[in-house]
């Protein structure tokens, strides 16, 4: 990955100002299909394509890590759930994989510093592996500058696969114990924000806990200075490799012109760093949900990305972005298939 930012272009605006036209010439009411017809004609301009190809395949990657401040009372669940629902997933029973076999959404896991071996969990989800756990962001840095450089390349060598591979969609999600404090942070970081305004309750931490919570989260940013100033040094100190490979996906994904469907606040932490490191990136991601953490929809609201679903959900695992690909793929059938009042009217 190149540190040096560079800019990313928009889908094709000559594509995406035909789409409109279509959307305008449909047999309905102008504006009557309110968000979903904005969607459609932005899937036709990323794909350069009017009308747009159905979405037939749909791709979520999950990239999961333990972090080193899950030892320091940030979660309301100890570090070993993340190996397990790595298993989980493999075995398709965590909710995502609900959600995925629902909406026939392919998801791929892999481990990229979950602090346990995972043996005899498949060759695939381990070869990306940078390194077990992340450091304490408070006390250390997440990764040392080759890791950050390492985790940066996998994520970007994942979406080269999955593109190849015929991805139309793909949706970035997260497994990790604790990963929603350097999600705050990363997001603080590049919003310029103090602690208290990105801090969330994550899986649930009491009052006591979201105090120490945001403790940790501002003691990291004191400790970061100004590197926070550069998103790659912002992974180093503040990230992780699972978060550092889903900025390096999500920069990929862009750059080869792919639409991202964005899920909670690791997801849209992620994503703010893509654009900082890629400006312009942003242009091919859209919003799945919001999430209850307060910190994804302010970086939603910096990004000008507004979330098709509203649902209260603070799952992760890429299971907003999942629940909405089927409005994405609704959005898709009305620009295709509804016929145009110039050919209908009498
Ligand atoms: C059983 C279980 C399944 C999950 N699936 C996603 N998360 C989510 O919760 C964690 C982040 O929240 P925090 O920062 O508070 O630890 C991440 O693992 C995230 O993926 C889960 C958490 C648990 C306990
Ligand atoms: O916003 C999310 O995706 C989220 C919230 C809480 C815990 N895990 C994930």
């Amino acid at each position: 990955m190149n540190a040096a930012a560079t800019q990313v272009g928009p889908p094709d605006p000559q594509v995406r100002a035909e789409a409109d036209a279509r959307l305008a010439g449909l047999a309905t009411p102008p504006g009557a299909l309110g968000r979903l017809g904005e969607l459609g004609a932005w899937v036709a301009a990323t794909q350069g394509v009017v009308p747009p190809r159905e979405l037939t395949d749909v791709r979520l990657v999950i990239f999961a890590g333990d972090h080193g401040v899950a030892a320091h009372g940030v979660s309301a669940y100890p570090p070993a759930i993340t190996g397990a629902m790595v298993r989980t997933f493999v075995a398709g029973r965590a909710g995502v994989s609900a959600l995925a076999a629902a909406h026939g959404v392919a998801v791929r896991v892999l481990d990229l510093g979950v602090d346990d071996d995972l043996e005899g969990v498949p060759d695939d989800v381990r070869r990306h592996k940078v390194r077990r756990g992340s450091g304490a962001i408070h006390l250390e840095d997440a990764l040392t500058p080759e890791e950050t450089r390492a985790a940066l390349a996998a994520g970007e060598r994942v979406a080269h696969e999955e593109i190849a591979a015929g991805a139309q969609l793909l949706l970035t999600g997260d497994m990790g114990i604790g990963n929603t404090t350097p999600a705050a942070a990363l997001i603080a970081a590049g919003l310029g924000l103090p602690a208290s305004e990105v801090t969330g309750r994550g899986t649930g931490v009491d009052d006591e806990g979201l105090r120490r919570k945001q403790e940790v989260i501002d003691q990291a940013l004191r400790r970061a200075g100004d590197r926070v100033d550069d998103p790659v040094e912002t992974l180093t100190a503040l990230g992780s490799a699972d978060l550092a490979a889903t900025v390096g996906f999500l920069v990929a994904a862009a750059r080869a012109g792919v639409p991202v469907l964005l899920d909670g606040v690791i997801s849209v932490a992620c994503a703010l760093t893509a654009d900082r490191l890629a400006p312009g990136a942003v242009a091919w991601f859209a919003a799945g949900h919001r999430s209850t953490e307060p910190a994804q929809s302010l970086a939603l609201d910096k990004m000008g990305l507004e979330p098709l679903l509203d649902l209260g959900m603070r799952l992760g695992e890429g299971s907003g972005a999942v629940a909405a690909v089927p409005v994405v793929r609704s959005a898709v059938a009305l620009i295709r298939d509804v016929a145009l009042l110039a050919e209908i009217a009498p």
